[in-house]
Order: structure tokens, then sequence, then C-alpha cells
């Protein structure tokens, strides 16, 4: 394919991914996806830069954009070689005309970067939201095979490695034994605040495909019960082959009805030594991997999002057993979903008190602790452990 016809290709799917983010429909990867798969034509380093164009114009646009080609000129106007791909070429974009409008730059839309700074993100962390992902995995412990993976030692976080970008790791041996998970240093950072010990009995309330799950796992070293719960089949599914391949035997899976959580974890009823919920949140923290998240999240999802979050934690308080601890946690850097979800459970909740967390990172953040791009090289985090009296 022509450097024009890159860009125009890029511009049919930017304007899939814009219809998508209006209505609800798939996600930015998965379109991309379908599109190659039917464009048999398209190699791979056509794929890879038509690639980077589409995720250039996404990470430029704060606002969902008026359309593909708008978007593709924004860029045109800050990279001199998008800009000669307008020439009208067969299967190029058309030249711009004069006054051509071009999709506002930005780094959120108005409504979400004002609660951001209302958050205490200024706009250079705002800016960092929006940097390339480094790619992190985390060695398993309970598997005692050395790695023959080489990467960069992650400050403090004895078990992580960060490597080059584009390593096929499903391709080595590590991954295929299980001596690795993929998982970025904040996950990990954030799974190691719930200072799991073996033979502690935890729930994992919102585990999806069990990242934290089997993070908890080996901070237990595979004694004790973890029930990993969570609403969406699909996702807890993959968790059991996860645990194998890992070699964890202590996580158990249990599905949930949405609104009826607590009936399906009746017979843990103040039972559990640590509860975790890694609540179902905006991702403002993981615009690094998403950046098209930003186009999707509306005030009233974000007010459903902190009413399911309120909602879990109550669920969560009545799981724990006295003296034990509740874990919050949020890839938001919002303190509507983060801090703000701490102050309202402790004044719903007598007879619990927010405790310090113990890591070498992260910056206080009034009842919690927070992790972000800026600051620590990892997704945004933010995470808060109360103690049940
Ligand atoms: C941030 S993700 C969890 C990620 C996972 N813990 C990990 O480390 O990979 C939030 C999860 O909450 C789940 N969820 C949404 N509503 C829920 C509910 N009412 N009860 C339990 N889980 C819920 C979602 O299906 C999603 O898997």
């Amino acid at each position: 394919m022509t450097p024009a016809a890159r860009v125009q290709s890029a511009i049919e799917l930017l304007d899939a991914i814009i219809e998508a983010a209006r209505g609800g429909g798939a996600a930015a990867d998965t379109i991309i996806a379908r599109w190659f798969a039917t464009r048999r034509y398209a190699g791979s380093k056509d794929r890879r830069a038509i690639r980077e164009h589409v995720y250039a114009a996404i990470r430029l646009c704060g606002e969902v954009p008026p359309s593909g080609r708008a978007a593709m000129l924004a860029l045109a106007d800050r990279d001199d070689a998008i800009a000669q791909a307008f020439d009208g070429s067969p299967y190029g974009p058309q030249p711009a005309t004069t006054g051509e409008p071009r999709a506002a730059a930005g780094i959120a839309p108005d409504w979400l970067a004002a609660l951001l700074i209302d958050s205490g993100v200024a706009a250079d962390e705002q800016a960092a939201l929006l940097d390339r992902a480094p790619f992190d995995i985390r060695r398993n412990v309970l598997k005692s095979v050395p790695l023959s993976l080489q990467g960069e030692p992650i400050a403090f976080l004895n078990n992580a490695l960060r490597l080059p970008p584009d390593t096929q790791i499903e391709a080595s041996d590590d991954w295929r034994e299980g001596r690795i998970e993929v998982q970025d240093a904040g996950s990990q950072w954030v799974a190691l605040a719930c200072a799991a010990r073996p033979g502690e009995h935890v729930i994992d309330l919102c585990a999806g495909a069990g990242g934290k799950t089997l993070a908890l796992a080996a901070a237990m070293e595979n004694s004790g019960t973890l029930i990993a719960a969570d609403t969406d089949r699909t996702r807890l599914q993959r968790l059991p082959p996860r645990a194998e391949r890992a070699g964890v035997t202590i996580a158990r899976t249990r599905l949930l009805n949405p609104g009826r959580e607590a009936e399906a974890l009746a017979d843990c009823r103040d039972a559990a030594d640590l509860v975790l919920v890694d609540a179902p949140c905006s991702g403002t923290g993981t615009w690094r991997r998403n950046p098209e998240a930003r186009w999707r999240l509306t005030p009233e999802r974000l007010a459903r999002l902190t009413a399911t979050q309120a909602r879990l934690l109550d669920v969560a308080a009545a799981l724990v057993r006295p003296g034990g601890r509740l874990v919050h946690v949020v890839c938001s850097l919002l303190d509507a979903e983060g801090a703000d979800q701490i102050e309202a459970f402790l004044a719903r909740h007598a007879g619990w008190r927010a405790v310090p967390i113990d890591l070498p990172v992260g910056t206080p953040h009034r009842a919690g602790l927070r992790l972000t791009p800026a600051a620590h090289s990892t997704d945004g985090f933010f995470v808060a452990m109360m103690q049940r009296s």
C-alpha cells in the first residue's frame, strides 16, 4: 500500500471507531482486527502503519472528532508525512480544501478534564495518561524455574520485569509453563497492597479473568481459600485455565448475578480476612492502553459506575470478619471513584476505619494511595484499605 492509501485506510477505520464510540459499539482494537481480517492485501508493515495512524489520531483528540478525516487532518497539521499523503492519488485522501475543519486536539472532553483537575491531576499528569504504556510482566513465584526472558528490573518490585513493547511472550517457554503473567506494574502493586497472607480466606469480588486473583494466590503461597467472583461469565471462564497454567490451586470461581451478589456469597458472610473490590470503573488510569475510552465516558455513565462501586463496597463489607480488611481499587484517578467513595463508605459504616497501605511507592491521596503514569510509570490507580473493628 502507498503511504497515502494507509492514511485513507486510517480515516475509514477512524470513522468506524467514532461511530462505535457514539453508539456504544465495539472497541477500537476489535474494529481494527475485523477490518484487517477482510483486507488480506494489507501486509504487516501496512497494518502497523495504519494502526499507528489510528492510535495517534485517537490520542490527539480529547473529544470525539466529527469525522475520521477531520481527526487525520488535525494529525497532518503536526506531521508532515501525513500532510503529504493528502495528495489525491489513487486510494489516497483528497487534498484538504481551504479552511477545511480539523478535529480539536485535547486530553479529554472538557467536563472530564475539569473533573481530573478537581481530583488534583494537573495538566502535565493528564498528558502522561496518554503516553505509550510499557510492557510489564510478573514472575510467578509459585514456579521455581528461573526465567529465560530478559527485561529491565522495576524498582522495589522484585518479581516484575519491563520488556520491549513488541515482545511476543506467548511463544516463550516462560509463558507456556506459567512462570510469568502479563501485568502492569501498577496492578502488581495494588495486589501487593492487599497484603494477602498464606492461610487467609480471601474474596476477589470483581475478579474478571483473574489478573489480581493470580497475584493474590502467589502472595498467599497457594495456601488458604481464594474466591474469585464476577458477574461476567466470559471473563470468569478465562480464569481456571490461567490458574492451571500458573500452578494456582486455591482459586475457585463464583458467578454473581448483578444486583444479587450478596446471595451468591451468603456462605461467606462475616468470614473473609480480606475482600478485594477491584471495582468496575471509568478506566481514566488506563488511557495509555485504551485512549478511545475517553470518547465513550459520559457523566451519566460515570454516575452509574460510582453507584455500582458504592453498592459493591457495601456488599464487600458484609463479607469481612471483625478485624478483617476491605481493599478498594480503581484504575482511575477521579476522586468520585476513589477517595470520595472511601469517605462515603466510612460515613455509611460505623466500626470501620481507613488504614495506611504499606508500599514503598505511591503518593498518599486522602484516605488512600495513588499510582500514576507520570510519577510511577504505571497505569493510574487509586487504592485504599479499610479495616473492620
Ligand atoms: C477492573 S475489572 C477487574 C479486573 C480484574 N480484577 C483483574 O485484575 O484483571 C472490574 C470487573 O468488575 C466486574 N463487575 C462489574 N459489575 C460487577 C458486579 N456487580 N459484581 C461483581 N463484579 C462486577 C466486571 O465484569 C469486571 O470484570
